[in-house]
């Protein structure tokens, strides 16, 4: 929608958007901002992807929400705004994209946000003076604040890692200040509604005469000329898609922009015969443009979730499996937008292996058995291990049942009678690799995910230390001071975890933060690429792809925010493009 909606400010300009799933932008489940977890698992909804058996974790099946609605899965994300750093963008660089650096993506940060500052009482509490607001945009589409609802858990948080030393020591925005703090979230504080793709881009141009959205439009697959473009590439003329059983085929007049997500832009190049051509051709596929990178480099950040209990008297989502109190909750949010469906949590920590205790752990440094492209990768990683965050500290304020790893339904609840608080720990620069592929011709078939989890033992070793460092912070006042036996009484099915049990337990409950990335990834293209530095897929003449599918390489933090200054910056570029064309 962000590219779509950029490009028709051009009334020159016309644009058409195929999405699968409908447009929710006028539903309570998307827009208040303590309902997201109602909409996993519903077809209306949400894609409801599965990995398959991941032989390193368990043989578990990992469950992958996605958004199958106007907006994606920014209809149904958490609502965490937080950066990558400067050295995941300069890293991408680095891997032989010329233009890519910090310095040069930071205006489109900018360019897509407004960042609202909060009520005084709000800035003392939950300590958000750490905010340079010349670092954020204050007149982009997507509106971004603090939570202005909150308890005191949410209080003590930024306070714990004051007293651990660890406190964030500038504005994180700024792509290199680290430590534990309260991060901003997506979401218009007037009225307590999430601000995503739909409502910021989309609603204000969808009165444009040249912005035609359809949805309910599942597409196949692309079509492409029988022959070249004049740089010898393949010219894409538009895509065939289905709405009710019925086929329909649109032209495109000048470029095709596949935004379909790092699990889904894979599956419709392959389908569009785009791809490795045992691939295809094991699948019945005419090849259109050979490419083995096409579903490769699949990286996700993984977590590991530790439950405890609280002490009497704090409210936590538990509180909504009573039916009067969710009732209550809803109506207030209904009638006046406030309550506890008009908030979400926001704490996060950033925060480096020399912050988290473990100075001593050494990266890898042989990638011998690696290919050059992924050792490239490696290289980078390892490099900068100790300077930049090994991990994203952030909390959920109620249980889990950690033992779902394969159902978001019941991932995000519990059974038990009593109120719980879940810190999550998660792996912010995997070295494990995995792919998306198709399993089948046909469209509806879903294709194979496979990230690999743990496939690269560092992985389970640095999880390991984090998973301890959640105890820690749990243990510290005054967080300690909410849960019961200061952070020793844990929701039942966790238990105190010590270097001799940690990687077992890791094994069996990691969960995804289901951030999958790089399976069409920019990078010269015998660097492993799919799409060159301006977006373009190689060996055609005009078709790119614009989601988190092409990050090369992982950055920290949650994916959003990149998300939307990638695609502001694509806009830029295709209008740039099609005026040298003229
Ligand atoms: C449950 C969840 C929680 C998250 N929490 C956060 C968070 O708190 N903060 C954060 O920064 N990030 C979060 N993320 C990640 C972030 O939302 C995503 O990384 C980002 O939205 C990805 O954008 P995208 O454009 O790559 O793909 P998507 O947003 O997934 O968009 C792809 C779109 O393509 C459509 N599509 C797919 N296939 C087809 C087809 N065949 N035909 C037509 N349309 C199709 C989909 O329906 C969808 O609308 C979360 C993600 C999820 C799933």
């Amino acid at each position: 929608m962000t590219v779509a909606a950029r490009l028709t400010e051009d009334p020159n300009i016309s644009v058409v958007v195929l999405e699968a799933g409908n447009d929710h932008s006028n539903d309570t489940n998307v827009l208040s901002p303590g309902l997201y977890t109602i909409m996993y698992g519903d077809p209306e909804y949400d894609w409801n992807y599965k990995t398959v058996p991941q032989i390193y974790a368990n043989g578990q099946e990992v469950a992958h929400p996605r958004g199958k609605q106007l907006g994606g899965s920014s209809a149904i994300n958490f609502l965490f705004w937080t950066h990558a750093s400067q050295q995941d963008i300069n890293n991408w660089g680095e891997l032989g994209n010329s233009n890519w650096s910090w310095a040069e993506l930071d205006p489109y940060f900018k360019k897509s946000e407004s960042y609202i500052s909060p009520s005084v009482q709000v800035q003392s509490d939950l300590q958000t003076q750490y905010i340079e607001q010349d670092l954020h945009g204050l007149s982009g589409p997507i509106l971004n604040t603090f939570p202005d609802i909150y308890g005191p858990v949410d209080e003590a948080w930024p306070r714990t890692y004051e007293n651990l030393g660890i406190a964030v020591d500038g504005d994180p925005r700024d792509g290199l200040a680290l430590g534990g703090y309260t991060n901003t979230i997506n979401m218009d504080p007037k009225v307590h509604q999430r601000s995503y793709a739909a409502t910021a881009y989309y609603l204000p141009a969808s009165q444009r005469p040249n912005l035609r959205v359809i949805t309910g439009a599942f597409v196949e697959k692309i079509l492409f000329k029988n022959e070249y473009g004049k740089e010898g590439d393949v010219l894409a003329t538009g895509a065939s898609y289905s709405t009710n059983g019925t086929s329909f085929n649109i032209n495109a007049k000048r470029e095709v922009i596949l935004s379909a997500g790092s699990i889904s832009s894979p599956q419709i190049l392959e389908l569009s015969g785009v791809g490795s051509k045992k691939l295809l051709k094991k699948n019945g596929i005419k090849v259109v443009v050979e490419n083995e990178n096409v579903g490769e480099n699949l990286q996700d950040h993984i977590y590991v979730p530790i439950g405890y209990k609280v002490i009497p008297g704090i409210s936590t989502l538990d509180d909504f499996k009573n039916e009067t109190f969710f009732n209550e909750a809803y109506e207030e949010y209904i009638t006046n937008g406030t309550g506890p469906l008009a908030t979400t949590g926001a704490s996060s920590g950033l925060l480096s292996c020399p912050q988290i205790g473990c100075a001593d752990l050494k990266a890898p440094v042989d990638f011998a058995n690696s290919s050059a492209s992924l050792a490239a990768q490696y290289k980078l990683l390892s490099q900068n291990f100790h300077s930049e965050a090994v991990t994203q500290e952030l909390t959920v304020t109620g249980g889990m049942s950690p033992q779902y790893v394969n159902d978001t339904i019941k991932l995000f609840t519990t059974t038990l009678e009593g109120n719980f608080f879940t810190m999550l720990g998660v792996l912010e620069h995997p070295y494990s690799r995995g792919s998306v592929h198709i399993q089948s011709s046909d469209p509806a078939t879903y294709p194979a995910i496979d990230p690999r989890y743990l496939s690269h033992p560092f992985d389970l070793e640095v999880l390991s230390k984090i998973a301890l460092h959640l105890q820690e912070v749990a243990k510290s006042a005054p967080l300690s001071d909410y849960l019961q036996g200061n952070g020793t009484i844990y929701q039942e099915g966790y238990y105190e975890l010590n270097e001799g049990n940690v990687a077992d337990w890791i094994r069996k409950y990691l969960q995804s933060e289901y951030h999958p990335a790089g399976t069409c990834a920019m990078l010269p293209l015998e660097k492993g690429g799919v799409v060159d530095a301006r977006f373009k897929l190689y060996g055609t003449a005009n078709l790119r792809v614009v989601d988190a599918s092409i990050f090369p390489l992982m950055p920290r933090a949650n994916l959003q925010s990149l998300v939307y200054a990638i695609a502001e910056r694509a806009a830029d570029w295709i209008l740039e493009d099609g005026r040298c064309k003229k």
